[in-house]
């Protein structure tokens, strides 16, 4: 468990969900859609994102972790399942992509629309 994960279970990070109930909730959603971003609604990186998401006609899920009164805990749960803490953190297929840099990477090499597709995740 990262220091802030563990400040935030001792202290409290303003959410009423357990590191558990966060986990669990976090794993949720990557198994139930097959392209989902965590995101957060300010951030450029995850517009960039999500531009290139739309861009491929991909029906990707957002959920905008400062939108979220648990944004805080599912965060410090992603960083436990993915070990990253950034957003974007996005999943494929419940496969762990990374963030925009990743997911540009992949895009440039011709490689991300096959994901995407594999994953069902093309509209046409
Ligand atoms: N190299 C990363 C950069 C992502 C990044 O720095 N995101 C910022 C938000 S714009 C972040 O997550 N900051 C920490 C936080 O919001 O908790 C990427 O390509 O996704």
């Amino acid at each position: 468990m990262s220091l802030r994960a563990l400040g935030n279970k001792l202290f409290g990070s303003g959410s009423n969900i357990t590191m558990g109930e966060a986990s669990a909730r976090v794993q949720e959603l990557i198994n139930e859609h097959a392209t989902i971003v965590f995101s957060k609604s300010y951030c450029p990186y995850c517009s960039n994102t999500k531009k290139t998401l739309k861009q491929l006609n991909a029906d990707a899920f957002v959920i905008e972790l400062d939108q979220d009164s648990d944004g805080s805990a599912l965060q410090d749960a992603l960083e436990d399942i993915s070990g990253q803490r950034t957003v974007p953190n996005i999943y494929i297929n419940k496969k762990h992509i990374g963030g925009n840099s990743d997911l540009q990477k992949l895009d440039k090499a011709g490689e991300l629309e096959q994901l995407l597709r594999n994953a069902g995740s093309l509209k046409l």
